[in-house]
């Protein structure tokens, strides 16, 4: 390869800029960056040289060096990993931005402390180099290839950088950080081993550092050739439980996670009988950019005896606990597993029920012991949970009672549980209304009536809540009922008047509602006086069984309404004997149509939907003002 000097990418270079300038007060952080590509390059190698041993080239063990030299000012941190080709390091270090850069530059905030938590998440690991350093120089050469075509790759973090072909007989990468005047700090033995420590301790490879000793004739100390560790170098995973302390399981977790606020909760296994394995897994406190997106890698790494296998083990943990963080070490699998293998594996079968058990305990003990965190971790993630109800039958009810909700009558989500224990004398079932929004569902007309009873009634208002209400149809044998579905039964709650008061008022209207049938034909399917409305003249409900117009409106938006479904989804209109606009409907001739009109269109601003025709609404009402 010839020597060329290439541009960086256009997203790099704004990315550079950010970060040497946001993360200009965690300037630190870079070891840690630096250290943990150099782990991921040996992890590759080991990985690749599963299936081509001669890819190891029968060398020296695993590890990553550190190394200063004072006089030229650099820190070089150095791995005997895959290395990188000529093209991998164009590509890798210079033209291609990741899906994620985008993404990162539109969440940083401004605030440093912030955006500095940002940067791993989003892997610009690589680029914080240059927070510390004015001129980053790589020398690598890919294992497989020959000593002739190692690479050099420089840059001093601007517009531009250089790549070039080099002899290197070792295979690996070396990174020489030309430090900037106010970064000496990283020159220093102590300093560096104390990074280390602090962000670096759970790396299973060693991180090796030159010893230093006194040399008496200078007066001062020196390198010597000997190699000491920094690190604890062994898989924290591996440690038994008491001797790892709560600040080193966190610490863990944030160099796996780049997540710098402490999880909610962890739990360290090893797991023994029908299948072997260790399971660390953590509870995020708060929810990622990309949590909704149900492909997404999944936290949990799989190793196979200590050696990394791969980062999204989806196959580990079902996607409703996307969510959990943490790492697998198995003892059956065999080292050179791949996806589809992973798909049939009745030892991934166990592991993956094992996981799952594992961290519904997890969320069990946090609701029952810690209700205030349990709560946190519900608004963060409650939503992905209750995929779960749907899809893992075999963990329905346990999942069940892990859900909260919001509720007319409390001011926090409340639990099934609490639910049935404030039942009123006589109620027997728990009620529910969907909504797009908590604020719609709050002020809809169909809670009139409970609320005059006192009845509670759950809200729900997440996109997945339809789809969890046709899973979820009971609760320890009472059952779960839309207030927007069917006729209103409250059963022992509504007293013989009542019920009486409202069949008299119904053969009352019958001639009112002969007339709305007719008028209303293509927009109801039928017309019927209610006793669920207090204070409105009318509202909407589906037919038990039918699709609610909440869901009709989800599903057109997801552009998945067939046309059988928009009948099934053509509602009742329920209108309020007492009101007086009903009451004015027996006498009214002229305007009946109108008047019939605004009333179905009333019912759907309502219930938070959109009329077809707006304009003639508007017209009608404009009559009704001016007339
Ligand atoms: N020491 C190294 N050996 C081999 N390849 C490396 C090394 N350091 C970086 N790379 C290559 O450069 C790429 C970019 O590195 P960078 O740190 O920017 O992101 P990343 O490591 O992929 O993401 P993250 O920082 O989130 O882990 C890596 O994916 C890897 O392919």
């Amino acid at each position: 390869m010839e020597k060329q000097t290439l541009p960086f990418q256009a997203e790099v270079q704004q990315l550079l800029h950010l970060v040497t300038h946001a993360l200009y007060s965690n300037k630190e952080i870079f070891l840690r960056e630096l250290i943990s590509n150099a782990s991921d390059a040996c992890d590759k190698l080991r990985f690749e040289a599963l299936a081509d041993a001669t890819l190891m080239e029968g060398g020296a063990p695993l590890a990553i060096r550190l190394a200063v030299d004072r006089e030229a000012r650099t820190l070089t941190v150095s791995d005997n990993g895959i290395g990188m080709s000529a093209e991998e390091a164009v590509s890798h270090l210079g033209t291609i931005a990741k899906s994620g850069t985008r993404e990162f530059m539109s969440a940083l905030s401004g605030d440093q402390q912030k955006d500095a938590q940002l940067i791993g998440q989003f892997g610009v690991g690589f680029y914080s180099g240059f927070i510390v350093a004015d001129r980053i120089t790589v020398e690598s050469r890919r294992a497989g290839l020959g000593a002739a075509e190692g690479v050099r790759w420089s840059s001093d973090g601007s517009g531009a950088f250089e790549v070039d072909s080099i002899e290197r007989a070792a295979r690996g990468t070396d990174v020489i950080l030309h430090l900037r005047e106010d970064a000496a700090e990283y020159l220093d033995r102590w300093r560096l081993g104390s990074l280390v420590t602090k962000y670096s301790d759970h790396i299973a490879l060693p991180i090796e550092m030159r010893k230093e000793v006194w040399d008496q004739d200078a007066g001062a100390m020196r390198q010597s050739d000997e190699w000491e560790t920094l690190n604890a170098a062994s898989a924290l995973w591996t440690r038994s439980k008491n001797e790892i302390s709560e600040e080193q399981y966190h610490a863990f977790y944030e160099a796996l996670t780049h997540d710098s606020q402490p999880p909610l909760a962890y739990s360290h296994n090893r797991v023994e009988g029908r299948s072997e394995y260790t399971q660390l897994l953590y509870l995020p406190a708060s929810a990622p950019h990309d949590l909704w997106n149900r492909d997404r890698a999944t936290g949990v790494k799989l190793y196979v005896r200590r050696v990394f296998i791969m980062d999204d083990a989806q196959a580990l943990l079902p996607a409703y606990l996307r969510f959990v963080r943490g790492v697998v070490d198995s003892n059956d699998l065999p080292l050179n597993v791949s996806r589809e293998l992973l798909q049939e594996s009745r030892d991934v079968r166990l592991i993956r029920e094992g996981c799952t058990k594992r961290v519904l305990s997890m969320l069990e003990d946090l609701a029952q012991n810690a209700p205030e965190k349990y709560l946190g971790f519900w608004r963060e993630f409650g939503a992905v949970l209750k995929e779960g109800v749907g899809e893992d039958f075999g963990n329905r009810e346990r999942l069940a009672k892990l859900l909260r909700f919001e509720s007319t009558t409390q001011t926090e989500p409340t639990a099934l549980a609490d639910v049935l224990a404030r039942m009123k004398e006589g109620q027997e079932a728990i009620y529910v209304l969907t909504a797009e929004s908590l604020a719609a569902a709050r002020s809809s007309p169909q809670l009139e009536l409970f609320r005059k009873k006192g009845i509670e009634v759950l809200l729900l208002s997440d996109r997945v809540d339809e789809w969890l209400l046709s899973h979820l149809t009971e609760f320890e044998g009472k059952p779960i009922k839309s207030v927007a579905k069917g006729a209103v039964d409250l059963g022992a709650l509504q007293d013989e008047a009542e019920k009486a008061a409202a069949e008299a008022a119904g053969s009352e209207l019958q001639p009112v509602l002969e007339r709305l049938r007719g008028v209303l034909k293509d927009r109801a399917k039928d017309v019927r006086v209610t006793a669920r409305l207090v204070e409105s003249p009318a509202c909407l409900v589906a037919e038990e069984g039918e699709i609610s117009g909440h869901l009709a409106r989800l599903l057109k938006q997801a552009g998945q309404l067939r046309p059988e479904d928009a009948e099934r989804a053509r509602p009742v209109l329920e209108i309020n004997p007492e009101h007086a606009l009903v009451k004015r409907l027996a006498s009214e001739e002229a305007r009946f149509e109108d008047l019939a009109q605004l009333l179905f269109d009333q019912a759907v601003l309502a219930e938070g939907g959109q009329l077809e025709d707006p304009a003639a609404f508007v017209r009608r009402l404009n009559l009704l003002l001016v007339g």
